[in-house]
């Protein structure tokens, strides 16, 4: 062991029934045939076994020897052959103890080992985890079929989505599933943590099944729960898995106590609705993922998702938790669900992703904010660039000044209605004298509030503007800019907002405009932009600390045109 990492093991002792897992992983190497395409990768840990194999043998052989010659005055000496038989004996009960001690303490010098190499590897991909027993993370995906069996079908799909190498939470998230544990897992924003729990879970259910309802994923918004399905569906693509979304028509329905699927994704209302008023049986869901667990376990929904993990009775349920941001008190109660749960944080808990340039600009006021987009606008606008603001009417009043700038600008908002949506975006694109043909936007008959998103990630729309709705999961390819018109109500929906870009290993901006009223919660902001390597304003980390409790302040309107001239526009009611 080296000097520098000895440290990481000391007092640690080798419990063969404890560690049965890892010690199985090498007792499966020999045996598993695929492992040789992994074992080829790792030339190392192959020679260094080999090493140990014959160190052994070595050890034994000479311990024969030492035997031997002591055994031989015994038998000279004359009178002592009464004793003979007895002695005979004895040294092939020590040999085959010896053998096994020596086993023994070549098994318990590997998993030193292996435990020296997770260390490191931990290290270098800013892995941080604490429990007990915690698996080995994954070097590479053909890792998953050497180590778990994973089938070639899943294999090829991630290869076919260009996953080439799992990503930091994918490397630890996934073996600590596999080997049946309950993660309470935080990883920066677009760092895959959607296929960090969908990997083990399929894996995990092997083949389709009727058998009730195997799999929950909650998320807390209708938009990510689509998202997830669709992720979902690709990552099974080719196999019969049966992944289902539970829709408005689905919830509809008379009776849902028969119903099955594979995997079930809902928003937690509506998985609640399904269980209590339509006799939805979870009592068979071996897996529960709460995704952005921390928007779930704030006060609005904390009561279905009590409900909904109340009702996920199965005693050997493996639950797991996932968010970029998980707040102490969030871990707190979510230990109080969770038993022998690992912690798996990359980097440092609740910052923003490092791939995501921060910018904070004084805009004075309303007309300063405005005037500020405007002429960036003006000077470049390099789609597609995603715009917050703090509600829904302010959503809308933004829409309205934009949507005359000859933009193609979008709007997306909690009680935006299918119609509006469709309406909305014809108008708007009249607006810039670029009209689309119907069905280029349509779905079916269909006309959904995710429209608005479909139409952003199709790069039909430029700019969407957006409540917090959108926040958190949704997964923009390439945003290229996250405009924060109001200023976010925490520092959580900071983190969140400007990760829509940034994703996936590319890079992005947010820009983050600020009036009087904003100044008190300047520092938060700027210990994120320090924490994740952007440039910020020193002086306002010298700011008194404020305790941000959702800072939504009255702002002025946004509205430059006259009233009743906005009453003739077309924006949603
Ligand atoms: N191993 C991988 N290699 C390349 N791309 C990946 C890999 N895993 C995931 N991705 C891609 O990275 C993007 C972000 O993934 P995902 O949406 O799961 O992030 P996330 O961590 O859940 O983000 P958020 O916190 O915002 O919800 C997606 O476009 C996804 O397809």
């Amino acid at each position: 062991m080296e000097k520098g990492t000895a440290f990481l093991f000391a007092g640690i002792h080798f419990d063969k029934k404890k560690f049965s897992t890892d010690f199985s992983r090498f007792q499966e190497k020999k045996e598993n045939d695929k492992v040789s395409e992994y074992l080829s990768l790792d030339e190392n840990i192959e020679s260094e076994e080999e090493e140990e194999e014959k160190e052994v043998e070595e050890r034994v052989r000479v311990k024969k020897r030492k035997r031997k010659r002591k055994a031989v005055p015994s038998e000279t000496v004359e009178g002592f052959s009464v004793f003979k038989s007895s002695k005979s004996a004895a040294p092939v009960v020590n040999e085959e103890n010896e053998k096994l001690e020596d086993r023994l303490s070549l098994e318990k010098k590997k998993f030193h080992q292996q435990l020296e190499r997770d260390a490191l590897f931990r290290k270098k991909h800013n892995i941080h985890v604490s429990g007990n027993n915690i698996p080995s993370p994954l070097t590479d995906f053909v890792e998953l079929s050497s180590r778990y069996g994973c089938s070639a079908k899943l294999l090829r799909n991630l290869a076919e989505l260009g996953f080439k190498e799992p990503t930091p939470i994918q490397r630890q998230a996934i073996p600590v599933m596999l080997s049946g544990r309950e993660c309470f897992a935080c990883a920066p924003t677009g760092s895959g943590k959607t296929l960090a729990f969908v990997c083990p879970i399929l894996m995990k259910l092997k083949d389709a099944s009727k058998d009730g309802i195997r799999a929950v994923i909650v998320c807390p918004t209708r938009e990510l729960a689509n998202q997830t399905t669709r992720e979902c569906k690709k990552f099974a693509e080719g196999s019969k898995f049966r992944i289902k979304l539970l829709s408005k028509q689905l919830v509809q329905r008379a009776d849902l106590s028969q119903f099955s699927c594979d995997i079930l994704i809902s928003t937690p209302l509506r998985l609640k609705l399904a269980v209590h008023k339509k006799k939805m049986d979870l009592s068979r869901v071996a897996y529960l993922v709460l995704d952005e667990s921390d928007k779930l376990f704030e006060l609005g929904l904390l009561k279905q998702i009590d409900s909904i993990v109340k009702a996920c009775s199965n005693p050997s349920i493996v639950r797991s938790l996932f968010s970029a941001t998980l707040p102490d008190f969030i871990e707190e109660l979510a230990r109080t669900i969770m038993h022998d749960a690992v912690r798996v944080i990359i980097g440092r808990k609740n910052t923003a992703s490092e791939n995501v340039k921060q910018k904070l600009v004084f805009a004075g006021s309303e007309e300063g904010k405005l005037l500020a987009l405007r002429q960036s606008f003006a000077e470049s606008l390099n789609p597609p660039v995603l715009i917050f603001v703090q509600s829904k009417e302010r959503a809308k009043e933004l829409y309205a000044e934009l949507s005359v700038d000859n933009i193609r600008v979008d709007v997306i908002h909690a009680d935006l209605s299918q119609a509006q949506a469709s309406s909305f975006f014809l108008v708007l694109l009249g607006g810039s004298g670029k009209m689309l043909e119907k069905s280029d936007y349509m779905v079916g008959s269909q006309t959904m509030r995710h429209n608005a998103v479909d139409n952003f990630r199709a790069g039909k729309t430029w700019v969407l503007i957006a409540t917090d709705v959108i926040a958190r999961g949704m997964d923009f390819k390439a945003v290229n800019c996250v405009i924060n018109y109001d200023f976010p109500d925490s520092t959580a929906a900071y983190i969140h907002r400007i990760g829509r870009s940034g994703r996936a290993g590319r890079t992005g901006e947010a820009i983050t405009l600020y009036t009087e009223e904003d100044v008190p919660f300047l520092r938060n902001i700027a210990n994120e932009m320090k924490s994740s390597g952007s440039e910020f304003p020193s002086w306002a980390l010298g700011l008194r600390k404020k305790k941000w409790k959702k800072h939504r302040p009255r702002r002025d309107t946004i509205s430059t045109i006259p009233q009743d001239q906005g009453e003739e526009s077309n924006h949603p009611k």
